[in-house]
């Protein structure tokens, strides 16, 4: 059995969903399909989750809404008259949409997660009805009923392990299950999100819980690339990677695949397997273990990822005094806010975050108190700060990786701020000014696949 995911852009319109349906009928393995809501048609489209946003906000707001919901419908309404569907089979889905601001929410941010995941919810109702409309045997698959159990973050879920316990005791049907992705049920019964991106998640999570042979994840690229195709043009297709190399390389950029759906199919080994819903004869890439893994050169891919700020810490005798990381931590802790790396020097140290985290306040806050509590000799915000990650099986293998990676780095005059190297084998993570990190993704990928 396969779980199969296809993302918004394979949903966007009428034709999409015919190949989706052409996909699922082509295969009796692909057994449970997770969609996600309709995305962009073109460059200048707006996806229905961000159409959802709005519509969320303005009820907020107390703003009127009529355009906002006409403007969501009139993309399941185009896609289901491409199929003909009768008007009494689409009533209750449009009325769902209608009834959203009248439900009772714990608070704003419960509300968004509700508009936001009625995305995948409508789209997942609409596919069933269209496949029907095809002589499909399909059928809808609520989440709740599915047993996605989730954290209490509305907007930011993770899985609970007792999704496991309940997806392991199910008993599938003969017939193909449609269910949406991107969200599950809080304990308390509350709907959340995962991040944005996060029905690949949902595909994996499921694909782990009901042991599929393997996760099928339809996009709109022939494969995943060396590098991400908007930086270099027409890349190097990557054949087969390993589950941690597309971990690091998802984490600094590759947005084809989130990073958070890689754990559930590393906990269960199960393949993925990352192809193109407009060319599914194509073989994409492929997703595996590490074990017997044959790396073909020693870069796999090069990613850049701008989202990031660092903090730096200068203080001298700073390797002699004994708990200061633990009260820099502790700050953290207290502002609840988590780092992504920590490089240090005898008197200095470096901690790199995920930007999101802070607003002006906030950050503000944070130094006054590690001023206060730390009293380093010297202190900086460094808002600028891109990372890139160079990833491979088989840099461990050779010697001259760095000198390939910084050499091409230097003859673009680009500076480097941050080396990382030690404890992934299999990655090498450098630190710049954001707008050199386009640029510098394109040296390196220039040096090792040409
Ligand atoms: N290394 C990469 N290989 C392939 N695609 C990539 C890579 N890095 C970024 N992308 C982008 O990821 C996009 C597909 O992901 P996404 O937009 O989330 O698709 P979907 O709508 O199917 O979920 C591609 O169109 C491409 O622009
Ligand atoms: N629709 C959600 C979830 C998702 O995974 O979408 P996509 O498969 O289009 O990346 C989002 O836009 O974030």
């Amino acid at each position: 059995m396969k779980v199969v995911k296809f993302g918004g852009s394979s949903l966007a319109d009428g034709p999409q969903f015919l190949k989706v349906v052409q996909i699922v009928q082509a295969d009796p393995q692909r057994k449970v399909i997770v969609t996600s809501a309709p995305g962009k048609r073109n460059s200048h489209d707006i996806k229905v989750t961000d159409l959802l946003i709005q519509y969320a906000q303005k009820t907020l707001q107390n703003q009127p809404i009529q355009d906002i919901v006409a403007q969501i419908w009139d993309r399941y309404q185009t896609i289901a008259d491409y199929f003909d569907l009768q008007a009494a089979q689409l009533a209750p889905l449009h009325q769902v949409l209608l009834d959203l601001p009248q439900q009772e929410y714990p608070d704003a941010n419960y509300l968004m997660a509700v508009f936001k995941a009625h995305g995948e919810y409508l789209s997942a109702r609409l596919l069933t009805l269209v496949l029907q409309k095809k002589q499909l045997a399909a059928s809808f698959w609520d989440p709740q009923e599915a047993g996605i159990v989730v954290s209490d973050q509305p907007d930011d879920a993770t899985i609970l392990p007792e999704t496991y316990n309940k997806l392991h005791q199910q008993k599938l049907p003969e017939q193909v299950l449609v269910i949406p992705g991107f969200y599950g049920l809080t304990p308390q019964q509350q709907i959340a999100t995962f991040s944005r991106g996060g029905s690949d998640i949902t595909g994996a999570l499921l694909a782990r819980g009901l042991q599929a042979q393997m996760y099928e994840n339809f996009t709109d690229v022939d494969a995943i690339y060396a590098v991400d195709p908007q930086i270099v043009p027409q890349p190097q297709a990557i054949k087969t990677m390993t589950y941690r190399e597309l971990r690091e390389l998802s984490y600094a950029g590759f947005s084809v695949f989130h990073d958070e759906a890689l754990l559930p199919a590393i906990e269960g080994q199960i393949p993925i397997n990352v192809k193109n819903t407009n060319h599914p004869q194509l073989p994409g890439t492929l997703i595996v273990p590490e074990t017997n893994f044959q790396p073909q050169g020693p870069v796999t891919g090069v990613a850049g990822s701008t989202h990031f700020a660092a903090l730096y810490l200068h203080r001298y005798l700073l390797n002699k005094e004994v708990g200061f990381t633990l009260k820099l931590l502790q700050i953290f802790y207290d502002f609840q806010i988590s780092y992504e790396h920590m490089p240090s020097g005898i008197d200095d140290l470096t901690v790199i975050f995920n930007k999101r985290q802070f607003d002006d306040l906030k950050k503000k806050r944070l130094l006054a108190r590690i001023q206060a509590v730390l009293q380093p000799d010297k202190l900086e915000w460094i808002d600028d700060y891109a990372i890139l990650m160079v990833v491979g099986e088989g840099m461990p293998h050779q010697l001259d990786v760095i000198q390939d990676i910084v050499n091409p780095l230097a003859k673009a005059q680009i500076k480097i701020h941050m080396i990382n190297q030690g404890a992934s084998r299999i990655s090498i993570m450098l630190g710049m000014k954001q707008d050199q990190a386009p640029q510098a993704v394109q040296k390196i990928y220039q040096k090792f696949f040409h």
